[in-house]
């Protein structure tokens, strides 16, 4: 079926739009007060694991705000968790791995999962979703990518520095390479599923790739990257986002991914000149900024249309709406772009 609000798909493409698409990374869950009434009730892997809930809370925030597309509600932490590795949510703390992987023994112990089987529960939620949806806006699936959850996977928990998952890869490689292929083959088997399911574009988040020096980044975050891509890009539109990875934009442009997201320490204009100026940029509005008066953030948003150009752009956050944002500020964003005209 075709989509009635197709304008993400189009921006995917390349091609001319009247307006660019708008969505906010993380924009289901988090803030909206519908959402924590759901919170309250149901603890956070029930609320993944439970299709009902999960498609609810996916569509909340497109009744509320109308975006051009939306995203699964799940999390990144589903497939450690597929691989037998323990993962908890603990309230006001987030992500606990109890029985982090830190040597090749841990490593034996870590499966490569059916997906179909063991991430079923995501399968279902997307065709719920795409049902509730009923083709007003397209939806995406998203992972992180492999050097993202490594980092979750060995340091056990969130972390400033992931100061341990570092010394992991570098004191020892070969285990770290190994444990990235096993999250890879599982990232990439669960994406054709998800596209399967019926999702329209998968993202790639690379929250953590910012981490890595750029020699570093070649080493133990690209190469999976790419070999996602490759994997998914004749499928579906692959969107790459790394979060401080600016320095990687020429490598990524020449992926064959459909997109890439930006955050907001890289200039738009600079942003454009490292990824050769032809392919489709997502982001890049500082999620600090939604707490700027409704009417300063109408000017910024404009200002970054102007500055990113209205094709081949995704308008977006660089990284995820933060919890404690006013409603009518993030209401504020949004209309700033539906409104947008040339002119
Ligand atoms: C690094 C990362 C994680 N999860 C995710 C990333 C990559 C994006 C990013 O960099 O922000 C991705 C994610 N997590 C969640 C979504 C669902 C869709 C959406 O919110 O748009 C998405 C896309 C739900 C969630 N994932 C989590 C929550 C909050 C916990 C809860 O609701 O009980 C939600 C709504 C928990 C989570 N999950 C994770 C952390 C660090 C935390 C705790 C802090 C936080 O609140 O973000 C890992």
């Amino acid at each position: 079926m075709a989509l009635k609000n197709d304008l993400l798909l189009k921006a995917l493409r390349g091609e001319t739009v009247e307006r660019p698409p708008v969505w906010m990374m993380r924009q289901a869950g988090r803030y909206l007060p519908e959402f924590m009434e759901l919170k309250k009730k149901y603890d956070f892997f029930t609320r993944c694991q439970t299709p009902e809930l999960a498609s609810e809370i996916t569509v909340q925030p497109i009744r509320r705000y109308g975006m051009d597309a939306a995203i699964l509600f799940s999390d990144i932490l589903v497939i450690p968790q597929a691989m037998e590795i323990e993962v908890q949510m603990k309230p006001d703390f987030g992500p606990y791995l109890p029985d982090p992987i830190r040597s090749r023994k841990d490593l034996d112990r870590v499966v490569v999962p059916d997906v179909e089987d063991s991430l079923g529960y995501v399968m279902k939620a997307i065709r719920m979703t795409k049902e509730k949806l009923a083709d007003e806006v397209p939806l995406l699936g998203f992972a992180g990518s492999p050097w993202t959850i490594l980092c979750y996977c060995v340091q056990g928990q969130g972390s400033k520095s992931f100061d341990k998952a570092k010394e992991f890869c570098f004191t020892q490689p070969e285990t770290a390479h190994a444990l990235l292929q096993k999250i890879t083959d599982t990232t990439i088997a669960y994406l054709k599923a998800k596209v399967r399911a019926g999702v329209d574009a998968v993202q790639v988040f690379d929250s953590w790739g910012g981490m890595l020096s750029p020699e570093d980044y070649e080493i133990f975050s690209w190469p999976y990257i790419q070999q996602i891509v490759d994997a998914l890009k004749d499928e579906t539109y692959v969107i790459v986002f790394g979060k401080g990875c600016w320095f990687a934009l020429k490598t990524m442009s020449r992926s064959g991914a459909a997109a890439l997201g930006v955050d907001w320490t890289c200039s738009a204009q600079n942003a454009r000149y490292l990824s050769g100026g032809k392919i489709t940029l997502q982001g890049n509005f500082d999620p600090s900024r939604l707490f700027s008066p409704p009417d300063e953030i109408r000017k910024m948003v404009t200002q970054m249309i102007r500055d990113f150009g209205k094709d081949r752009y995704i308008v977006n956050l660089g990284h995820g709406i933060l919890p404690t944002v006013p409603l009518e500020n993030a209401q504020a964003f949004i209309e700033a772009v539906k409104s947008y005209s040339e002119g």
